[in-house]
Parts: structure tokens; C-alpha cells; sequence
């Protein structure tokens, strides 16, 4: 089962310390449960693109963490995801979802109730929930929507997968699943921190201790 508790989302724009294939291999030492490939704007060519992605899809590979690719399903199939996150401006998720077929995982985007029950219909495995909080890692990102958020979507959708995204550091992932979500995803708390390592373990920690 998918497992969405430490979930990093990369790409190499976000990597102005560490080279984002040690990031990726300290975060998986440090304990994530899942990554997501995703280059923004990095102005690389699409053969250094597809480089850096076949090189963090096989270290995936090796750790059984799940890869998944942001927006882009070409990406994805040549990369051999084992997964594709779309938001509300990408390519429709239920044309993603016919396009991946049903062994893939789909990944959405939701801010509301709306949205997270249009996502399920479409087919989704999980929604990304946000931005919780002020966000240095997407321009283009709306006013932050906090927990309370994933506490109106988590009512509404007891069961269902959820993953709180935008601006979470270890002290204030446990708001966020205090309010039900199943897990944090994270970007600069984690590939900007001087040890990605221990920034990851300190993450798994608050987890844990907000689980208790
Ligand atoms: C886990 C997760 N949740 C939300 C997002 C945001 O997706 P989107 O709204 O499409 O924005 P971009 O990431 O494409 O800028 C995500 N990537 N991952
Ligand atoms: C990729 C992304 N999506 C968001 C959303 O709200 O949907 S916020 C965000 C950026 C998350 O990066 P950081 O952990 O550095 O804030
Ligand atoms: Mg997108």
C-alpha cells in the first residue's frame, strides 16, 4: 500500500546546496516513504532532464520508494514511473488516469471538498492538499490555506489518502496531522537544509510523535 507519511518532492531547481542525488539518497536513508520528480523551470535541456530522472528512478528503484513525476505523463512513461501528479491546471486527472492505466498511482491536487471528491470520481489514488503555509518553492502558489483545510477535506473523506503540502517544516508538520492528514510533503526543508538527513529524520520524528 502507499505509504504517504515523509513524501520529497524534488527537482534540480530546488538544490542550491547538495547535488539532488545525494539529497534523494539521504532523504531515503533519513526514512521517506515516497518522492516525486519535479522539474520546474531549471532550464535544463530535456536530455540532462531525462538523465537526472532515469538516475533518481533507478536509486528509487533500489529502495523500493515510489517515483513519481510531476505533471508530465511523457516524463513519466519514459521514465517508468510508478506514478503521476497532476494539479487543477494540468492535463484532466481522469484522461492521466486512462492514459496510465489502473496499476499506476495518480496523484491530484485539491483545495477544497469539491475538488478532493472530483479527484476521487477521476480516479485518484491520493490527494496533495495546500499550501498549508507560505511557500519559497512555487511562485505561482496561491494564499496558504493551512490544516484547516485537511480537516474540512478529511470529514468529508474519512479514508481516503491525503498529503499536506506547502511550506512544512519539522515544527509545523504536526498541525498538520493533527488535522488528518496521512502524511507531508516537502520540498526546501529538505533539499535546502545543511544535513538533508537529519532534516528528513526530524521530520520522521514529529510524525511519529504526532501520531502518538
Ligand atoms: C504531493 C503534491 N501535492 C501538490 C502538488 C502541486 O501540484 P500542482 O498544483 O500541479 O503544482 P506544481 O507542482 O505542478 O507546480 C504537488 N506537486 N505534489
Ligand atoms: C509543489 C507545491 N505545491 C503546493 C501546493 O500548494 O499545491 S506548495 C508546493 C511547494 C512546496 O515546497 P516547500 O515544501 O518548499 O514549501
Ligand atoms: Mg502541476
Amino acid at each position: 500500500m502507499l505509504d504517504l507519511s515523509m513524501y520529497l518532492v524534488m527537482g534540480s531547481q530546488d538544490c542550491p546546496n547538495h547535488d539532488p542525488i545525494t539529497i534523494l539518497e539521504q532523504a531515503i536513508e533519513g526514512g521517506i516513504t515516497c518522492f516525486q520528480f519535479r522539474e520546474k523551470n531549471s532550464g535544463r535541456s530535456w536530455a540532462d532532464i531525462i538523465a537526472l530522472g532515469k538516475r533518481l528512478r533507478q536509486i528509487c528503484a533500489d529502495h523500493q520508494i515510489p517515483f513519481i513525476v510531476n505533471d508530465r505523463v511523457d516524463l513519466g512513461m519514459i521514465l517508468e514511473a510508478d506514478g503521476i501528479h497532476v494539479g487543477q491546471d494540468d492535463l484532466p486527472a481522469a484522461e492521466v488516469r486512462k492514459l496510465i492505466g489502473s496499476h499506476r498511482i495518480l496523484g491530484v491536487s485539491a483545495k477544497t471538498t469539491e475538488q478532493a471528491h472530483q479527484a476521487v470520481q477521476n480516479g485518484a489514488d491520493y490527494i496533495g492538499v495546500g499550501p498549508m503555509f507560505e511557500t519559497v518553492s512555487k511562485p505561482d502558489a496561491s494564499a496558504p490555506i493551512g490544516p484547516e483545510a485537511i480537516k474540512h477535506i478529511r470529514k468529508n473523506l474519512p479514508q481516503f489518502p491525503i498529503v499536506g503540502i506547502g511550506g512544512i517544516t519539522p515544527e509545523r508538520t504536526a498541525p498538520v496531522i493533527s488535522a488528518g492528514a496521512d502524511g507531508v510533503a516537502v520540498i526546501s526543508a529538505i533539499t535546502q537544509a545543511e544535513s538533508p538527513l537529519k532534516a528528513t529524520q526530524r521530520f520522521i520524528e514529529q510524525i511519529a510523535l504526532a501520531r502518538k
